[in-house]
């Protein structure tokens, strides 16, 4: 059995982020809701528990606790903001409001020798208004900042150890060896979280799910999904059927492209089906971002459903679904964090679908997707490919989804992409900090006053959203060169019918999130 850490989810934003720093260590980690039942945890057979940050103060009604099996296990504990303050809570320690807020970068001394943070400064990043203001019995002081007398705590005894800062945000940058420290000289894990282990597992995975019924694979193009399809081809075969569903919300020229990328590494075996006239009845009217997630779900699986049936044998259905996915669309089992949008695919499945899911890389975060595709033999074009959200330009046509702003949302967007891939801007494999992760137009129904020809014009606006980001889970705008900018203006507003106005993105997420809906 793998050695898992368990991350408890407080309600930080950056829980899930903490999970991926100790799986970038190769070392398993699952996050879970604070409170799920322990019988579910206890399952996994954990060897720590990390206990995350979060906004509620612990000494207010309410306010999130710390489950009686953690302590009880006897086994390493990290609490981490929030998570600290809930141990010293707990164990009989004092927290209080501190004087003001402490947020951004500061400065910790560590001046006793301990196994997580050996003496010496630390540049950190905090982010809390509570404080610690006094140790539980059996604790020591083990570091300090201006602001945070009591910032690093631990009983060596008990393995349990208490930091005010956040190691798992790149502004801490001793954070991983910090995090390292805790998963592998104070938990003992073992280190074996590969790609080639993650491959044996899921193929021995589905092969114990499925036996020997007929898997439908719903296939987008995407890398995920070819991944996975790639994985359940490696358990199955020939019990693989894969499906791609031309939505009628694809970008120009896509279902061409992805029929001879799938075809080529699916030995010719892909089926697809025209199911535009559907999604554009169901996306009729729809104006409210979730209600449209939720219509467009709904419509995959009952167009999944009904080839099936036209099938002999297929119970399962394979979604190229990941971790993120999972979380951010709040799947119960998983975050304590609010929904910020619910993924087609996870949170937008209807309450009756007559299949069974496979999904091997539900656990898994995009970076270690892209790993494994490269270790199943998957082309770099395909596994650096930009992600494109299930949706399709159902999140990027703001308002109605009508089939003519459908086709003036496309004209805009294959004018800024075939700019920018001229300007060799767009595909970069090996993903980089500042270059183009993901670049797109949206279309926005607000109308302004132009002038063309000397005519009054009175159309819509165009907004092109070009980032940076290699996770996805933030981004920031990419500094696009003024030239290219003004080239794609003009274009649009001359060749696209419908649009007099174009104008650039320039918000990071957060605050603001990469699609619009
Ligand atoms: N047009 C489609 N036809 C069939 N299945 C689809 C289609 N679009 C999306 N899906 C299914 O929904 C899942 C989620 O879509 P999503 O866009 O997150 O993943 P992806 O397309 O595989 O990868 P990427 O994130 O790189 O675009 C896909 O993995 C696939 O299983
Ligand atoms: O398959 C998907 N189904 C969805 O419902 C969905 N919503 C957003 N995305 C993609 O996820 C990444 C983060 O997007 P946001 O910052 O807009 O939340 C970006 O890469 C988005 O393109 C989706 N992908
Ligand atoms: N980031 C956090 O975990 C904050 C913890 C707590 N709510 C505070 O403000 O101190
Ligand atoms: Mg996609």
């Amino acid at each position: 059995m793998t050695d898992t850490i368990i991350v408890l989810d407080y309600g930080s934003q950056y829980a899930q982020l903490i999970a991926r720093r100790v799986r970038e260590l190769q070392v398993y980690c699952e996050l879970f809701h604070w409170n799920t039942p322990p019988e579910e945890i206890l399952a996994l057979n954990p060897k720590g528990y990390i206990l995350s940050g979060g906004p509620a103060s612990v000494y207010e009604e309410g306010a999130p606790t710390l489950p009686a099996y953690v302590l009880d296990s006897g086994l390493p504990v990290l609490g981490i903001c929030y998570g600290m303050q809930l141990l010293t809570h707990d164990l009989g320690g004092k927290v209080a409001p501190g004087g003001e807020r402490e947020y951004g970068h500061a400065k910790v001394n560590v001046n006793v020798d301990n196994p997580l943070m050996p003496q010496g400064d630390y540049e950190v990043w905090m982010s809390h208004g509570d404080r610690v203001e006094g140790l539980p019995p059996g604790f020591e002081l083990l570091g300090s900042s201006a602001n945070s007398p009591w910032a690093v705590m631990g009983n060596a005894e008990r393995r349990i150890y208490g930091i005010q800062f956040h190691p798992e945000v790149h502004h801490t940058p001793q954070g991983m060896t910090i995090l390292e420290n805790f998963v592998d000289a104070i938990c003992g894990a073992e280190r074996d979280w590969t790609p080639k282990h993650i491959i044996e597992k899921s193929v021995a995975d589905i092969r114990a799910q499925v036996g020997d019924a007929r898997v439908l694979a719903a296939v987008s193009g995407g890398v995920d999904s070819s991944v996975a399809a790639a994985l359940v081809h490696r358990a199955i075969g020939g019990q693989l059927c894969a499906l791609f569903v031309d939505n009628g919300l694809l970008r120009q020229g896509e279902l061409e492209s992805v029929q001879v990328a799938l075809n080529e590494h699916m030995d010719g075996s892909l089926n697809v089906l025209d199911a535009s006239q559907d999604f554009l009845s169901a996306l009729s009217g729809v104006t409210e971002p979730e209600a449209k997630r939720r219509a467009i779900g709904e419509t995959f699986i009952r167009k999944f459903e009904s080839f099936a049936r036209q099938q002999e044998n297929i119970d399962f259905l394979m979604q190229g679904t990941i971790y993120p996915d999972v979380i951010e669309s709040r799947a119960p089992e998983r975050s304590a964090a609010q929904v910020i949008k619910s993924h087609h695919n996870v949170g937008g499945l209807p309450k009756d679908m007559h299949f069974a899911l496979v999904e091997p890389l539900r656990y898994l975060f995009k970076d270690e997707v892209r790993r494994i595709g490269a270790a199943l033999g998957l082309p770099d074009e395909l596994i650096w490919r930009q992600p494109f959200p299930g949706p399709g330009l159902a999140v990027r046509c703001l308002g109605e989804v009508t089939a003519e702003r459908l086709a003036t949302l496309r004209a805009a967007d294959a004018i800024f992409t075939s700019e920018l891939r001229a300007a060799e801007l767009l595909e970069q494999p090996g993903g980089s900090d500042t270059g183009i992760a993901q670049a797109f137009v949206a279309l926005l129904p607000v109308k302004s006053v132009g002038v063309m020809g000397d005519q009054r014009t009175y159309q819509e606006t165009a907004v092109l959203r070009a980032v940076s980001s290699q996770d996805f889970m933030t981004a920031d705008w990419v500094r696009l060169p003024y030239e290219l900018l003004a080239r794609v203006s003009s274009r649009i507003v001359n060749e696209v019918k419908g649009v007099n106005r174009v104008v650039y993105d320039l918000t990071s997420k957060p605050p603001a999130t990469i699609e619009w809906e």
